[in-house]
């Protein structure tokens, strides 16, 4: 049987040609619960600035390959090297607001210094919340907070942003907003980015790259043609999809 899994290497795939350092390097990452395998050596590479979503079906791997680049599963068993950079951030589905502090307070968490909340203050302009510093995260709607995260997520500059679904709690419209908003701030900010979604079109709208992974193997790695901001009646981009679908194993009725 031929061994399906894919090289993922941002060298042959960054749309410069000259060799990069990656932002993350994994190699041979395995990850395994009891007897069961849920991460099957993957080899990773991502390259500054770049931006990847992540899709496979529920139980792929796809939260315990994120987990494993934020250094956030200490307590699982595994093997292979994670090379990430230490200035990294982390999206949840939720936004994980501490509810006793204000809106600032969340959002400079993890700063020091004088500039901690001008910074802060700033990072939440951007994210379209000035003047709300200093209301208390449950008096903001759903999207609201998720802006407070995203504000929090990008205020130290991070090299690498990890989002884990970061949009699945939205409705369909604050979503869009999010997406606008979120690629005129890495356009800004620069972080290499690893997104996890489940829709293959958040994944086609955002990502330089599109990686799909299938029990624990990375399976298929797709450059999405065009770049942001994206014209999304671009006519390769149903022939990409359907090729997205079908490495899912999903038929395109459509
Ligand atoms: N703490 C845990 N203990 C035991 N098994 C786990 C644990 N966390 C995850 N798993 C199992 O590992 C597999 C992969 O889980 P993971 O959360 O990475 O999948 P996923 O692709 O992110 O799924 P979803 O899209 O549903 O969030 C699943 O079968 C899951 O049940």
């Amino acid at each position: 049987m031929t061994d399906r899994r894919t090289m993922i290497d941002a060298d042959t795939t960054s749309r410069d040609s000259e060799r990069v350092t990656p932002v993350v390097q994994l190699r041979a990452v395995s990850r395994h619960y009891g007897e069961r395998t849920v991460l099957d050596r993957v080899d990773l590479d991502i390259g500054p600035g770049e931006f990847i979503a992540l899709i496979g079906r529920s139980g792929s791997g796809k939260s315990t390959l994120l987990r494993s680049m934020a250094r956030l599963d200490e307590d699982v068993a595994g093997s292979g090297t994670v090379g990430v950079p230490e200035n990294r951030s982390v999206l949840f589905q939720d936004s994980r607001l501490l509810p006793w502090q204000r809106v600032l307070a969340n959002v400079t968490l993890g700063l020091r210094g004088p500039d901690a909340r001008a910074s802060g203050l700033a990072a939440l302009a951007d994210v379209g919340l000035a003047g709300r510093e200093r209301a208390w995260p449950n008096a903001l709607s759903g999207g609201e907070q998720q802006r407070v995260a995203l504000a929090r997520a990008l205020v130290g500059e991070p090299d690498l942003l990890l989002a884990d679904e970061p949009f699945g709690a939205l409705d369909a419209l604050t979503r869009l907003r999010m997406h606008r908003l979120l690629l005129r701030l890495v356009a800004e900010h620069r972080p290499a980015v690893l997104l996890v979604t489940h829709d293959v079109d958040e994944a086609l709208a955002l990502a330089d790259r599109v990686l799909v992974i299938d029990s624990g193997v990375l399976l298929h790695d797709q450059p999405i043609p065009g770049g942001q901001p994206r014209d999304r009646a671009d006519p390769a981009l149903p022939r990409v999809r359907a090729d997205l679908l079908e490495a899912l194993g999903v038929t395109d009725d459509s």
